[in-house]
């Protein structure tokens, strides 16, 4: 009698299992066959039940889900389960209220069934959520000019819809890190809990699903999805500006979220205010929350980025490298990184070395500010570093030698670097004239022909200089 319940026992797990995976595969067919929202909204939360012969029983929540995908997909699913199961396949539809497939996740832990996990297992991998999980905030390079958005978005993901930061409205320029911000808060809350409703999709996107949904007289249900979400990411909200039917479904579907105490995530390239076209009202709720903005890194910020992302391809290049790198592409991230791909790339493909040339080259291909010219400042600048004195003495009436040098060297260099006039190379160095300026550079050709240290000093800064100019 024992050996046979449970030989019936193992029979039931066995036709459970079956089930799964016919209804998986199932799944597979439907999903290249509808559209994302009706897969989510009719289609996900069906479960299998078991499957008895060649009747595959299924979990749906109400009678409506029944009606509902008979009428609108019943070829699809006859025709699915027949490519499955064979000819003689059929489904078998039972209502949850009757025969809840997640009861045991209703009851205390130490009750659980053992299947509970496989169900939870199975919950967590069904939702689309478009994360990527390769942005995350570990990732994520702290910088100035990004501390505040962190900081902000750091706090939702903790704590998603409970802080007064909803909305929260990242803003900044072209590949400052929005998007990966964006990506960040989703994916922590999913880590925190894997049952949450989030999902990541460009205004685009959006205004692309509103219109399907629209010709497919699916308003209601489209509407109803996003408002069922617990965080609601946006980003580039700048491209719904002019998009009149879809900002205003956008406004409802805010409205609800928001009063449900519903986190929502806006990115846009300019702070709410400036999006002329959109509405006062959308204004003034995407302004309820925190805005916080985004600045291109400082270099410091740059190097450190390029070094994370170096390490993340498995390379590993020198200081110089890294700092000439991030000396000449300095307002996008997309480029910095850009930049490493393609080296490694190059480098790879034609087995070539990475060494300084090429890096010149390929910063030269990728960098947006092709013409970067070396300014007197910056000439100054680096001379008075390296002599440790004060940038302001060379420019001033001092006579000290060490100062007197400094100066020299580089009015020297602004005349060989750069196209500036002697006029203008004098007024830099505190409007001293042209004379002057004649002086210092006979006098350094003069110590560079017959010092050999003095030739070696000028040729390293001259370096360090012309690394700063793509
Ligand atoms: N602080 C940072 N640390 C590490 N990587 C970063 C940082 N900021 C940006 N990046 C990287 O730079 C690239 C571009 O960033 P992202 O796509 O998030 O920019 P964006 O601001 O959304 O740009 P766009 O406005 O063009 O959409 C990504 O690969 C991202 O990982």
């Amino acid at each position: 009698m024992e050996l046979n319940q449970s030989a019936l026992n193992t029979e039931k797990i066995e036709t459970e299992k079956n089930a799964k995976d016919i209804w998986k595969e199932c799944l597979s067919i439907i999903k290249e066959n509808v559209p994302y929202i009706t897969y989510n909204t009719w289609f996900l939360p069906i479960k299998p039940h078991e499957l008895e012969n060649n009747t595959l029983k299924i979990f749906v929540p109400n009678n409506f889900f029944i009606e509902w995908i008979e009428e609108h997909y019943n070829t699809l699913i006859n025709k699915t389960v027949n490519q499955v199961l064979g000819p003689e396949g059929k489904l078998v539809y039972i209502v949850y209220e009757e025969n809840d497939p997640f009861e045991e996740l209703k009851q205390p832990t130490s009750e659980k069934k053992p299947e509970s996990a496989a169900v939870v297992e199975e919950k967590k991998s069904e939702f689309e959520s478009f994360l990527n999980p390769r942005y995350t905030f570990e990732n994520f390079i702290k910088g100035e000019g990004n501390q505040l958005a962190r900081a902000a978005a750091l706090a939702v993901a903790d704590n998603p819809g409970q802080t007064s930061f909803n909305p929260l409205f990242i803003y900044g320029g072209v590949g400052l890190g929005k998007t990966h911000l964006m990506h960040a808060i989703g994916n922590k809350i999913l880590e925190k809990d894997s049952n949450k409703k989030v999902i990541y999709l460009s205004s685009d996107a959006f205004t692309v699903e509103f219109v399907e949904a629209i010709q497919s007289d699916r308003v209601n249900e489209f509407s109803a999805f996003y408002k069922s979400m617990d965080t609601l990411i946006i980003d580039d909200i700048q491209f719904l500006v002019g998009k009149e039917k879809t900002l205003d479904l956008f406004f409802q579907i805010f409205n609800t979220l928001h009063q449900s105490g519903k986190q929502i995530v806006l990115s846009s390239d300019k702070p709410p205010k400036e999006l002329k076209g959109l509405n006062e009202r959308l204004i003034s709720r995407f302004s309820w929350g925190l805005t916080a903005d985004i600045q291109p890194p400082d270099f410091e910020t740059r190097v450190a980025i390029l070094k994370n992302k170096s390490e993340s391809f498995g390379l590993e290049l020198s200081n110089d490298i890294y700092e000439y790198i991030a000396h000449n592409i300095t307002s996008n991230i997309r480029e910095l990184e850009g930049c490493l791909i393609k080296l490694l790339a190059t480098s790879s493909l034609n087995s070539k070395e990475i060494d300084f040339n090429l890096v010149k080259k390929i910063v030269k291909e990728v960098s947006t500010n092709k013409q970067v010219s070396i300014s007197i400042d910056y000439i100054t600048k680096v001379v008075c570093d390296y002599f440790k004195v004060d940038e302001n003495k060379v420019r001033e009436k001092n006579r000290k030698k060490e100062i007197v040098l400094a100066r020299q060297i580089a009015m020297y260099l602004s005349k060989v670097l750069t196209k500036s006039s002697l006029k203008t190379i004098g007024l830099h160095f505190g409007g001293r004239d042209h004379s002057t300026v004649i002086h210092a550079y006979n006098t350094m050709e003069l110590l560079i022909e017959k010092d050999g240290n003095v030739k070696e000093i000028i040729e390293s800064l001259k370096n360090k200089i012309e690394m700063s100019a793509a």
